[in-house]
């Protein structure tokens, strides 16, 4: 298989977009299909249910926040299109446009402070939004929005100066719902979408990737008010009256379910989720005062009992009848590119927890094109050493250079971008990835593509995310993966794992490369394709610093080897001169044990 067709991955792209074209024609066209008023009011209503799931599914299952002002969003943009359109301009364009941009609004009024203070604050601060519309429509007069008995005499929708009859306005709204989950589709379906699974792993690895985590959120959430207002705006048209009872919790329950029988993060089993909600909410009207109680079990239930919803059982079905491939093919094959390393200093480099001296005044310098190997025993300060020049814990004292940009204080997303890649000691794979999409995310903040060209799929977007792909899928020849690039990254077996990490970290070219524990975990042959692949690397320019435990690894790769103990440096040289140091001898590798030991804990416990 050739790079270009490993990163072309499915055929026949056309595919989906047209089958997608086609349902959105037939079911856009009501006489064609001759429904009566009550199945096209169910339609619409399902429309409706569905752009507003999709919207809770961005910021709940996409980007890990609970939106709870969600009737808040609805609210804006129903009334907005209740006022515009009785008092000041009828057009239904106008007004969905107005409606996303106000929801936009009103939701990062809660949003931003709600994510920079993290946790659950942004569903406790979305949530006081909700408590705002009984507020608001007591202060606003009754004479422009309604009061509590709501807003009534809402023209019919006028669009470009044309009335729509009913049939013309059903078909906008089937329209407008078709439309926006192709860009949703595309959103999610991108090298943004696989950030956003990237922050699902932990607040650890979107960093390293150079990856903000709260623009990421902030831009999805933002985003996630765009089918909600849309919604309420489609809804005020439709039902041409806006009571505030329609807008409360009941709103966000009946989302949360449809939002769970759908699975976190699914496209179109969104869909199934709001019909069978619609069909049970039908049914409710028999047993009204229960109908949130009922709502509210199902939702703890389905919550517990039903995890992934129909996308997720889709998921296990799929995983259970098409067996993943493991085949491997042989490490060390791919052509590596040049890797313009640069010398890394650090000086006096210290980091104390409370009374814990983890990095006690650290000085080495490892050089560009060379294998620095940093060993010691359990707890001597290697991986806080790491993290200290990757900008995941800042410096206590001392100076950290890469080339001559200065690090020390730079977070780790600075780092990140200024070349720093890194694997961890537990491979930092996201759930969900293909092998070859895991390994591309390396390079996701290299050359950042906008959302709207995302959306859009602008012929810039296929032509960096084409370059990407084909990075990666070089990257995974060269660690011998390519048989396994299609299947999904987690589920494979830890020495693929981490291949696969050090295959991402290679794929952002860094000019730095931090490897902790790399070997730790795999076989014997596993470990002579790591050594391959690590020569090849070193040979193509990039400065590497590898923590490792096994000595042997150490002796047949490094250039050179600092020795720390209890976080300072005990001493450092050649591989061959540490192998024969007195203290190293007698403190790590046991004065008995010579060093052809695997492991220095084995060496120290002999
Ligand atoms: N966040 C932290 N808070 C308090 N102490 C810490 C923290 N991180 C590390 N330490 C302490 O710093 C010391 C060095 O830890 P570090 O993990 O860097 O060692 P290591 O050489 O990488 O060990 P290992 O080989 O087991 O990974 C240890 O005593 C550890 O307990």
């Amino acid at each position: 298989m050739s790079i270009q067709s490993i990163a072309t991955g499915r055929a026949r792209p056309w595919l989906l977009p047209a089958g997608w074209l086609l349902v959105t024609a037939v079911v856009a066209n009501q006489p064609s299909l001759g429904l009566d008023a009550f199945w096209t009011r169910q339609i619409v209503l399902v429309c409706l249910s569905a752009l507003l799931v999709s919207g809770l599914n961005l910021s709940l299952g996409w980007a890990g926040e609970l939106n709870m002002g969600l009737p808040a969003m609805y609210a804006v943009g129903a009334y907005l299109t209740a006022y515009l359109s009785s008092k000041v301009f009828n057009d239904l364009a106008v007004c969905l446009v107005l409606s996303a941009v106000a929801a936009i609004v009103v939701g990062l009024l809660a949003g931003v402070p709600g994510l920079r203070l993290g946790g659950w604050m942004l569903a406790v601060c979305t949530f006081l939004l909700v408590g705002l519309i009984p507020v608001t429509l007591q202060v606003i007069p009754t004479s422009i929005l309604g009061g509590q008995s709501g807003f009534v005499g809402i023209p019919r929708p006028r669009l470009f100066g044309h009335p729509l009859r009913e049939e013309a306005f059903y078909a906008v709204v089937v329209v407008v719902t078709a439309l926006w989950f192709a860009l949703y589709r595309n959103a999610v379906k991108s090298p943004f979408g696989d950030s956003l699974l990237v922050l699902q792993h932990g607040p650890v690895l979107a960093p390293s990737l150079g990856l903000s985590r709260y623009r990421l959120k902030l831009t999805t959430y933002a985003l996630a008010s765009v089918p909600i207002g849309v919604a309420g705006s489609l809804f005020a048209y439709n039902d041409r009256f806006v009571a505030p009872e329609s807008l409360g919790l009941h709103l966000i329950l009946l989302t949360l379910v449809a939002l769970i029988i759908a699975g976190r993060r699914s496209i179109y089993a969104i869909f199934v989720g709001v019909v069978v909600v619609q069909y049970l909410n039908n049914l409710s009207t028999e047993f009204d005062e229960w109908s949130d109680v009922a709502f509210g079990a199902f939702l703890v239930i389905g919550g517990l009992a039903f995890g992934g919803g129909i996308a997720g059982l889709a998921r296990r079905v799929a995983r259970r009848f098409i067996p993943v491939a493991t085949a491997h093919a042989g490490a060390g094959a791919g052509a590596v590119p040049d890797l313009s390393g640069a010398d890394l200093r650090l000086d006096a480099v210290r980091k104390t927890f409370g009374g814990v001296h983890a990095v006690a005044d650290v000085s080495l310098l490892a050089r560009a094109g060379q294998i620095t190997a940093l060993i010691g025993p359990n707890g001597s300060g290697k991986t806080t050493t790491l993290n200290l020049i990757s900008g995941l814990q800042r410096p206590t004292a001392g100076r950290i250079l890469l080339g001559d940009r200065d690090l020390t204080r730079l977070p780790a997303i600075q780092v990140a971008r200024c070349g720093v890649a890194r694997t961890f000691q537990t491979p930092a794979i996201p759930i969900e990835l293909t092998v070859l999409d895991a390994v591309a995310a390396g390079r996701i903040q290299r050359r950042p593509i906008s959302l709207l060209s995302t959306m859009l799929r602008s012929p810039k977007y296929r032509r960096v995310v084409r370059e990407n792909r084909e990075a990666a899928a070089q990257w995974l020849a060269v660690v011998g993966l390519s048989p396994v690039a299609g299947e999904p990254a987690a589920a494979m077996a830890l020495g693929t794992r981490r291949m696969i990490e050090l295959a991402r970290a290679l794929c952002a070219d860094p000019s730095l490369l931090l490897l902790d524990e790399v070997a730790s975990g795999l076989d014997r042959d596993e470990v002579e394709e790591l050594a391959t692949v690590l020569r090849k690397v070193r040979d193509a320019g990039a400065t590497v610093i590898l923590v490792e435990h096994n000595f042997s690894l150490v002796r047949s790769l490094a250039d050179h080897v600092v020795v720390l103990a209890e976080g300072a440096v005990l001493t450092d040289g050649d591989p061959r001169t540490i192998a024969e140091h007195p203290e190293v001898l007698e403190r790590f590798l046991g004065t008995g044990a010579g060093v052809s030991g695997t492991t220095l804990q084995e060496g120290r416990r002999a």
